[in-house]
């Protein structure tokens, strides 16, 4: 099955807020990059990659991409989803993903064969990392705050099949110290990889 697969991505100098306590401007933008390099690897071995973003260096560093002109990830969002192709599914993806692999995009396309919708939730099952449609545009984008519960009602009300998809490497996105402190844990192959790393 061919699908399109975007990754929307913040600019690496404005994103990753929350990672303040643990890390200096510098390395929350050097991290930002590796993970969406890894991210962007991950989704080229599976399907059409796009990046929507509203930075002129990561427009520069795809092949596939969408210039943000709707400011905000659910306005991007839906700025992409309205430029691709209406026969594929597509499947949005997080940038902070350092322990994605390739076959966690796959476990999640398999789902379609039953379902309109999959979610990938985060490791508390609160936010949602991935999201795939069976069509473009088949219900909004709700991201922000508790979001897996607002896919989950916002599939439901239109009378869409959706299911959840679990996995470690979809889970674990990396918002808080926490989060790098399980990474940390977690290992391999990511800081194994990874010269210079800020972990
Ligand atoms: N195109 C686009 N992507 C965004 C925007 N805001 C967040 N993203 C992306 O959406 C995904 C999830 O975002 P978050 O985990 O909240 O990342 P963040 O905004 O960098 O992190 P915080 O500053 O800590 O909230 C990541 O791939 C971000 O790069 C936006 O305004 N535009
Ligand atoms: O679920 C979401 O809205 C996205 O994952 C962003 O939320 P979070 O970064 O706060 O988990």
């Amino acid at each position: 099955m061919t699908v399109s697969i975007v990754i929307p991505v913040r600019p690496f100098a404005e994103g990753k807020t929350r990672l303040s306590p643990a890390m200096s401007p510098e390395q929350r933008a050097q991290f930002g990059e590796s993970m969406f390099r890894h991210v962007f690897a991950c989704a080229q071995a599976v399907g059409d990659t796009y990046v929507v973003t509203r930075c002129p260096a990561i427009l520069a560093l795809s092949a596939r991409t969408i210039a943000e002109t709707a400011y905000g990830l659910n306005p991007a969002l839906e700025q992409a989803a309205a430029e691709l192709d209406r026969e594929k599914p597509i499947l949005t993806i997080s940038a902070d993903l350092p322990l994605l692999a390739a076959d966690d995009l796959r476990a999640m396309l398999a789902l379609l064969d039953d379902v309109d919708v999959v979610a990938a939730p985060d490791r508390t099952h609160t936010g949602t990392n991935a999201l795939l449609f069976r069509q473009p545009r088949l219900m909004p984008y709700v991201f922000g705050g508790a979001s897996l519960e607002k896919h989950r009602s916002a599939a439901l009300a239109r009378g869409l099949h959706f299911t959840t998809c679990c996995r470690e490497g979809l889970a674990t996105d990396m918002d808080r110290p926490a989060d790098l402190r399980f990474l940390r844990k977690a290992g391999a192959p990511w800081s194994r990889n990874r010269k210079g790393s800020t972990l």
